[in-house]
């Protein structure tokens, strides 16, 4: 009897009786390492400082995207929960409206909610002078939206991301949204003008290359790292090339940055 349960049950299910107490399961990939375990301790350590420090009683609060606003949504709604908290959530893609619905939050849309008080996003580099590097799940467009229709950007972040110089660290590039017609053009003109290569992000469990919540491609600029940039000029002039849609600079945006460090602490940057 037992046997034949055993037998019913999926590969990943029984790889998943097998898992250490250090071990750790997801989406069908098992991660092993210590090292794993405290990169998402220092998610979840930035994450709940930022929400217990900037969510406040009936409040508008945008929500980004990625994998370390996950903590930052299970704090509110614990919050929510326990503090009767009264919040409007504001997604900026579509995981995090999942996030919001799935948590029992109450979902709001910039047309009834033009106005937040904050936002509360992730980001993959994060340099001394609080310029990001976001969009390397693909999110950019919404999160610039709704960064900029808030009072300030609360940015949540691993060790890993903090840097003195963009490309420090993350090596995989700066995500340009761009109408589809036009990526070939838009990799053309930003490669003579800045240097460096564009590539078009390509899609892992689809043919061809990814395509945004807004329908777009992303091209990823493998940026030269050699020069000292300057990244709002920068950003500027690759917004003026026709079908950029935008870009995951986000430059004079954040107002704060808290990073989970190794050891559970969290250290707190300004802009
Ligand atoms: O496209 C994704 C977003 O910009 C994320 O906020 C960013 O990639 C950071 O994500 P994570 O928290 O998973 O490192």
């Amino acid at each position: 009897m037992w046997g034949q349960f055993v037998r019913s049950l999926s590969p990943s299910l029984l790889i998943l009786r097998r898992c250490g107490k250090n071990d750790c399961f997801s989406n069908g990939v098992l991660f092993s390492t210590r090292a794993t375990m405290s990169l998402e301790e220092a998610k979840r350590c930035a994450a709940y400082k930022a929400v217990d420090e900037y969510v406040k009683d009936n409040t508008v609060v945008g929500v980004g995207s990625g994998s370390t606003v996950v903590y930052a949504v299970h704090r509110i709604a614990e919050r929510v929960k326990k503090e009767g908290l009264k919040l409007v959530c504001i997604p900026t893609s579509f995981q995090a409206r999942q996030l919001i619905i799935e948590h029992g939050l109450t979902l709001g849309d910039l047309e009834c909610n033009p106005h937040l008080d904050c936002a509360i996003d992730g980001a993959d580099e994060v340099d001394a002078r609080m310029v990001l590097i976001k969009g390397g799940g693909g999110c950019l467009l919404q999160e610039k939206i709704v960064a900029s229709c808030a009072d300030r950007l609360v940015v949540i972040a691993d060790y890993t991301k903090d840097s003195v110089k963009l490309g420090q660290q993350y090596r995989k590039g700066i995500p340009v949204e761009v109408a589809p017609m036009a990526y070939v053009p838009i990799k053309n003109k930003v490669e003579s003008r800045f240097g460096g290569s564009l590539k078009l992000r390509m899609a892992v469990a689809k043919a061809g290359p990814v395509v945004t919540d807004n329908g777009n491609f992303i091209l990823d600029w493998n940026f030269p790292d050699e020069k000292e940039h300057d990244w709002d000029a920068v950003n500027r002039e690759i917004m003026m090339i026709p079908g950029v849609v935008d870009t995951g600079l986000f430059v004079g945006m954040a107002s704060k940055a808290y990073f989970g460090q190794k050891d559970g602490t969290v250290t707190e940057r300004s802009g």
